[in-house]
């Protein structure tokens, strides 16, 4: 006999749990189901305990930055802290007893299991059937994707979860991958003392953003003592009971005592039986439409969507999907303005489209950089003062379709850039407007200006 209730949400990760909390909070009868720790990957193995990592690592670079702008300093960097903070503060030793809680004291029903649809509105939990009147959501999140390396599906690799749930700092460290995951770890080892080796597929490191962006980190991470190898292929891993060696096509072979694959993400679809309400099970990600419906009665949030592996996209897809399940009016989703932080020092911060990616939809691109160090601020603060400001202009429409800040605090000057390409603002108005002086953001100006002389 099934059991009837509102809605079932799948997966109570940070999309998940909020559609679900909200939906309780509106006195449904939510059923809510979570195959490991309510919260999912960004609080237990991910966004917050790799900050608190970053945290640690960029206290390290601030203290070595002393001599010669501020005295000495002796630096003697302790993983201790940091691994203390992630297991007690962040994680309570990856305990979710406190989110169970708080969904529960909202009036849902709990269900801890690995659920499967069986039917439109019908979902399937450890012998137990749900039927739901009003519908069902996916946010089953992601997990790592493992690349078809020789050998590495016998060896000991770690994923993001074990290199979060490390006590100490490793010796050596190679890294597979040089996006966001790889980047923000291999630097905050790194500054812990570990040995680190990127090792990135394609020619840049960050391929997804600018290309300044990826040669500004390769020098910025080589300066740090990290190797960083790119346009490098690995063709074979082996593992002796100690040390890995990683094998690169030009005949290289690298050497360390842990190997962490940061390589992408992918969605996870298989197993839910998606077949039964007439979806593609083998599909890469849950196509939704505007509204996050990917069939009737059925809505998908989060990484599972594709659009977009953050806690900011999964968070704002659950607000558009808690509002079209109530039936109340409201826009659609809009990634033209998809932020992204890149938490690396410099931070890279980057919105909307690259120029690239401007010029592969056709539109008359007109880019404009300013350098951060040659800013008055940048050139003030001098240790540590790396970056860029790149905006991607419409020339047609004279108006911004993306932008980077890399840069100390470079996701936070990124706020301003975030309005000014979501809210469509004239550049000719970004340019008579004012920027305090001497903040890191008054490098925009700069950049509009150079905009201008293109
Ligand atoms: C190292 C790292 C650092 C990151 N840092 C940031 C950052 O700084 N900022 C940012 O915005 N994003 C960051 N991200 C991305 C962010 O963690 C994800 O975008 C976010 O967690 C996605 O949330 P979600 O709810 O879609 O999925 P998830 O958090 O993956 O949650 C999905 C949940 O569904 C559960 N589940 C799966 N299948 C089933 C099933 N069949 N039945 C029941 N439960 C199931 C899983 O156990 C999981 O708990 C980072 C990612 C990584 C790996
Ligand atoms: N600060 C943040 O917001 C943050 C931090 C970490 C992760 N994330 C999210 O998680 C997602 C996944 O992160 P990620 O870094 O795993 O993926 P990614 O897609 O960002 O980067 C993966 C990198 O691995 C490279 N690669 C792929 N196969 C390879 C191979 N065989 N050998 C060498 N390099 C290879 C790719 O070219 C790419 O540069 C990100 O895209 C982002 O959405 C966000």
């Amino acid at each position: 006999m099934a059991q009837e209730t509102d809605v079932v949400v799948i997966g109570m990760g940070v999309g998940g749990e909020h559609v679900a909390e909200r939906l309780a909070g509106e006195r449904l009868g939510v059923v809510g189901i979570e195959a490991e720790l309510v919260g999912g990957e960004c609080p237990y193995w991910a966004c917050i305990p790799s900050k608190m990592m970053i945290r640690g690592g960029n206290l390290l670079a601030e203290a070595r930055r002393i001599p010669g702008m501020a005295g000495q300093a002796q630096v003697s960097p302790d993983f201790g802290p940091v691994a203390y903070r992630i297991r007690d503060e962040a994680t309570d030793d990856w305990n979710d007893q406190v989110a169970v809680d708080r969904f529960t004291g909202k009036g849902g029903h709990f269900v801890r299991g690995r659920a499967r649809l069986s039917g439109p509105g019908r979902v399937e939990v450890d012998g137990q059937t749900f039927s739901a009147r009003r519908g069902v959501v996916l946010a089953t999140g992601s997990r790592p994707q493992i690349p078809p390396v020789p050998g590495l599906d016998q060896v000991p690799y770690w994923t993001n979860r074990d290199a979060i749930a490390a006590k100490e700092r490793p010796p050596s460290l190679i890294v597979l991958g040089g996006g966001a995951v790889g980047l923000e770890l291999a630097q905050a080892f790194a500054r812990f003392g570990t040995a680190v080796t990127v090792v990135e597929a394609t020619d840049r490191l960050l391929p997804a953003e600018e290309p300044e962006t990826g040669s500004l980190l390769t020098d910025v991470l080589g300066a740090e003592g990290i190797t960083v190898r790119t346009g490098a292929r690995a063709t074979r891993v082996r593992h002796d009971g100690d040390t890995f060696t990683l094998s690169l096509d030009g005949g290289e072979e690298l050497t360390a005592e842990h190997l962490l694959v940061a390589t992408g993400r992918r969605a996870n679809l298989a197993g839910l039986g998606l077949e039964t309400v007439g979806l593609d099970p083998d599909a890469r990600a849950l196509q939704v439409d505007e509204q996050l419906r990917a069939a009737l009665g059925l809505w998908g949030v989060g990484d599972v969507t594709g659009r977009g592996a953050f806690t900011h996209v999964a968070m704002y897809q659950a607000e558009i999907a808690v509002r079209a399940i109530l039936g109340e009016m409201g826009p659609d989703a809009d990634y033209s303005a998809l932020p992204r932080v890149t938490f690396t020092d410099p931070e890279v911060g980057s919105v909307g489209l690259t120029e690239a990616q401007a010029r592969e939809k056709g539109l008359r691109v007109r880019t404009g950089i300013a350098q951060v160090p040659s800013s008055a601020r940048g050139w003030i603060h001098k240790a540590g003062n790396e970056g860029l400001i790149k905006l991607v202009e419409d020339a047609d429409r004279g108006v911004l379709v993306g932008a980077t800040s890399a840069g100390p605090m470079g996701g936070e000057v990124l706020y301003g850039l975030v309005v000014a390409v979501q809210a469509e603002v004239p550049v000719d108005r970004l340019r008579h407007m004012m920027y305090a002086y001497p903040t890191f953001h008054r490098a925009v100006e700069d950049a509009l200006a150079a905009l201008r002389r293109r």
